[in-house]
């Protein structure tokens, strides 16, 4: 409870207290609006000529009817108004942290999960305000208020009205969660899963189609889709009678009020319109405070949905900008000294007393042995981890005194994974540069060897590239991903096994357009073909753990 209340907070205190009276307004004209009515239709039967009694019987039924839509409306304005703000305030706080945990604190979530919990879970939790607490308070107030008028009309109603309340408002409700909950966290979890494994089954289809995994995840989604559908049902299970209940609570209400109401007629205390109107009256109260069973039923969903959310936001960044930051050198000469490093639970060491040191302009070639940590070199560099021992600096300052956004503009990086994004050439292109001309677009894009791209994509520069890069080839994406990095012209550009999908006459096409374009840049580049290099390349060996200078072959 406490784990859901703390998303309702920050929503504005005013705002929720204006929902809350707004909505008991709204419960309160619809009980005042079938109470005056039937208090009318019975002084019209009994009084048929008595405008003195009439009159003011219609006026408060018009009055009610009217005020009752005004006040809903008003109601939602407000509760909306709140539920989104609310809303707004997890999705950017979610996001906020996500950024400060991407990539490395990141490596361990399933992409699909993540998914599922910024768009459904922070979806599920918008109900938190609106379906739980806003109906509670309201059915709470309804409540006292309620009881209050029932003790003035017929005072030996109210112990059994306050009874039938309590069933209503705080046994049901109990009586829901508890029943509901398993469900509700069942069909939470499922949801993740199925988006997880859908989004993985996307990404993997051709392999699951023509390896032989198709059945297995076949098996694993109607397994998915039927613990959904049980856990619906189950949920429904508890809310169908619920509601039964709630309407049989409105009908005992009912019944005791014609009963005792009723004998205050007969004995001619009570005058005959208010046996009506406290019978249907009590019956109207009865729908806000009888609702809270179903409502509470979404409880576990919520508080699983909560719960998710809270994992994620437990998860801690890898790095961190200092308290104070060092102002960013002029120098931008870049060393690792005596650097160890081991990914967390790892005990072995990836990167064991490296030194080396990449000055402006310079060009450095890393080769090594597949797994000897060359990538983990550019991630240290990039501050995505720190490593265990040793610094890593930039002018000798250490790269943790730095703000990581002054630091990160420091480098234009091409990852290993190049990252194309489904969307244009030229969009993908502008990440790198958000000024760059079509002229320029093309002229690198030419140097790169992407001239026959730009001919054959429809559209040219505006030509669709497909899920994720889908419709290039490897080499085209990488040398598209290179290409970005070149139009960010940062101080130092990291290019991690650019070549590595290309054929030796493009493989060398793209270094040169590098060494070309990138001729004020340091540059670090991470390869497994130290032959493609022309003589302005120094060539570092990493061994496992410790870099020398290579033969160059
Ligand atoms: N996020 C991670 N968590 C744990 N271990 C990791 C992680 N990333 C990489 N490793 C491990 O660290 C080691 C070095 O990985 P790295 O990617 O730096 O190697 P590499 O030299 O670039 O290899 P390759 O030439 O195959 O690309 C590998 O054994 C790898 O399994």
């Amino acid at each position: 409870m406490s784990g859901l209340w703390r998303f309702v907070q920050g929503g504005g205190r005013a705002r929720m207290v204006g929902s809350v009276l707004l909505g008991t307004g709204t419960v309160l004209a619809s009980v005042g609006l079938l109470a005056a009515s039937g208090a009318l239709i019975t002084g019209a039967a009994l009084q048929p000529d008595s405008l003195l009694v009439l009159l003011p019987l219609i006026t408060s039924v018009r009055l009610f009817g009217l005020s009752r839509a005004a006040l809903r409306y008003a109601e939602r304005l407000v509760s909306h108004d709140l539920t989104f703000r609310l809303l707004g305030q997890v999705r950017s706080a979610t996001l906020r942290h996500l950024t400060q945990l991407a990539p490395a604190a990141l490596v361990g979530v399933r992409g699909g999960d993540l998914l599922a919990r910024v768009r459904s879970d922070v979806d599920e939790l918008q109900g938190v305000y609106l379906r739980l607490f806003a109906p509670t308070l309201v059915a709470a107030l309804t409540a006292l208020v309620t009881l209050a008028l029932v003790w003035l009309v017929a005072p030996p109603l109210a112990p059994i009205t306050a009874g039938l309340l309590t069933v209503a408002g705080v046994v049901l409700p109990a009586v829901a969660v508890r029943a509901a909950a398993p469900a509700g966290q069942t069909q939470n979890a499922a949801r993740a899963e199925l988006g997880a494994a859908t989004l993985e089954a996307l990404h993997g289809l051709p392999d699951l189609l023509t390896g032989g995994g198709r059945p297995a995840a076949e098996q694993h989604f109607a397994g998915l889709l039927t613990t959904l559908e049980k856990a619906e049902i189950r949920r429904t299970q508890v809310t169908a009678p619920a509601n039964v209940v709630r309407d049989a609570l409105g009908g005992l209400g009912l019944l005791a009020a014609l009963a005792l109401v009723g004998q205050g007629v007969a004995a001619g205390r009570t005058p005959e319109p208010l046996l009506a109107a406290a019978a249907l009256g009590l019956l109207a109260s009865f729908e806000a405070v009888g609702n809270l069973g179903s409502a509470w039923a979404a409880h576990g969903a919520l508080q699983a949905a909560a719960r998710r959310l809270g994992g994620l936001r437990a998860l801690s960044p890898t790095v961190q900008d200092p308290q104070a930051a060092a102002a960013l050198p002029l120098d931008l000469t870049l060393r690792f000294e005596g650097v160890g490093f081991e990914y967390p639970g790892q005990d072995r060491s990836t990167l064991r007393n490296l030194t080396l040191t990449l000055r402006p302009g310079e060009r450095v070639a890393v080769v090594g042995p597949s797994g000897a940590g060359k990538s983990t070199l550019l991630a240290l560099a990039l501050r995505f981890w720190d490593p265990s021992n040793g610094r890593v600096s930039l002018g000798n300052v250490d790269l943790r005194g730095l703000q990581l956004t002054d630091l990160r503009a420091c480098f234009a990086w091409a990852p290993q994974q190049a990252e194309v994004f489904g969307g244009t050439l030229r969009g993908n292109l502008l990440l790198g540069d958000r000024e760059a001309r079509d002229a320029d677009l093309t002229a690198l894009l030419t140097d790169l060897g992407l001239g026959a791209l730009l001919a054959r994509l429809p559209g040219g520069l505006d030509g669709w590239v497909g899920e994720f890069g889908a419709q290039l080839s490897a080499g085209e994406r990488a040398r598209l991903s290179v290409g970005r990095a070149l139009l960010r012209a940062a101080p130092i550009l990291l290019l991690d096994e650019p070549t590595a999908h290309l054929d030796p006459a493009n493989a060398r096409r793209l270094l040169s357009t590098v060494e070309e374009r990138a001729c004020a840049q340091s540059v670090l580049m991470v390869t497994h073909q130290p032959e493609l290099l022309g003589t302005q390349w120094r060539v570092v060996q990493l061994t496992g753990h410790l870099s020398e200078e290579a033969e160059r072959t």
